[in-house]
C-alpha cells in the first residue's frame, strides 16, 4: 500500500498472506480474503501452476510470532476459467482456495461479507485497501465513467472491475489478491474488490488508480463453490 499507515493489529481479521514455498521456507507473495470458514479468495495472478501455498490467518506483524497467527495449509485451488494472465484487461482476476480445515474464528480471524450480486459502490464509500505489499502509496472510488475514460485506465476497465485510490494511496506489488473493503449501510464491513491491477510504471501513478476484480459481478461463480 502506498502512503498507506500501519493498521490496529487484527482490525481487518479475514485479511490473510498467501504464502509461496521457495525450497524449504514460504514467503509472502499475496493478500486474500477469509470469505467462508474454509474458502479465501484472492486474484488469479497470485497463483502460478506448479507452486506450493499455504495462508496465514491473523498475521499482523510478519516479523514477530504474535501468537493470533494461523497456519492452512490448501486442499484445492480454483482459479477463475475466464481467468488469463496474458489478458488481464479482461479480468476475471479471481481464485478461490480451499483450506485443509477451518481456521479457529476469533478477535483476530474473522469472515468478509460478500456484496448482493450486481451491487454497485456508492460514490465517496469509505473504502480500504489493506495488504502488507509495497509501502509508500484512505481511498474513494472512482466511477466506473472516470475511471474508463481517455487518459485513465480506458477501456483496460471493464464493468466487472471497479477502481479506488490513485494518486495519493494506491495498492502495489504484493497487495494482490487482496480485499477493498468498504462500510456497508448496515455497519459491516464489505469485500468489494479483489485488487487486480496497478500501474506498470508507479503504483499511485495519477489518473490509474488502482482496479480491483468487482465481487459483486462474481456472486454466482462465488456461490457454485463448497
Ligand atoms: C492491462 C494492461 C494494460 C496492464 C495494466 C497494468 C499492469 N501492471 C503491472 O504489470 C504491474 C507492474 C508489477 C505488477 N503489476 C500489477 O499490476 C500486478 C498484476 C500484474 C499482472 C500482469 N502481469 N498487480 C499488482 O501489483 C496489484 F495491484 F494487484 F497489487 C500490467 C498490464
Amino acid at each position: 500500500i502506498v502512503n498507506g499507515e500501519d493498521a490496529r493489529p487484527h482490525s481487518w481479521p479475514w485479511q490473510i498472506s498467501l504464502q509461496v514455498k521457495h525450497g524449504s521456507r514460504y514467503h509472502h507473495t499475496c493478500g486474500g480474503t477469509l470469505v467462508g470458514p474454509r474458502w479465501v479468495l484472492t486474484a488469479g495472478h497470485c497463483i502460478w501452476p506448479g507452486d506450493v501455498y499455504r495462508v496465514v490467518l491473523g498475521e499482523h506483524d510478519m516479523s514477530v510470532q504474535e501468537g493470533t497467527e494461523q497456519i492452512r495449509d490448501i486442499l484445492r485451488i480454483i482459479v477463475h476459467p475466464a481467468w488469463d494472465i496474458e489478458h488481464v484487461a479482461n479480468g476475471n482476476d479471481l481464485a478461490l482456495l480451499k483450506l485443509d480445515k477451518s481456521p479457529i474464528l476469533n478477535d483476530s480471524v474473522g469472515v468478509a461479507c460478500l456484496p448482493a450480486a450486481g451491487e454497485i459502490l456508492a460514490h465517496e464509500t469509505p473504502c480500504f485497501i489493506t495488504g502488507w505489499g509495497n509501502l509508500y502509496s484512505n481511498v474513494t472510488d472512482s466511477s466506473h465513467s472516470v475511471c474508463s475514460s481517455s487518459g485513465w485506465w480506458g477501456t483496460t476497465v471493464k464493468s466487472t472491475m471497479v477502481c479506488a485510490g490513485g494518486d495519493v494511496v494506491s495498492g502495489c506489488n504484493g497487495d494482490s489478491g487482496g480485499p477493498l473493503n468498504c462500510l456497508g449501510q448496515d455497519g459491516r464491513w464489505y469485500l468489494q474488490g479483489v485488487t487486480s491491477f496497478v500501474s506498470s510504471l508507479v503504483c499511485n501513478e495519477l489518473k490509474k488508480p488502482t482496479v480491483f476484480t468487482r465481487t459483486s459481478a462474481f456472486t454466482e461463480w462465488l456461490s457454485e463453490v463448497n
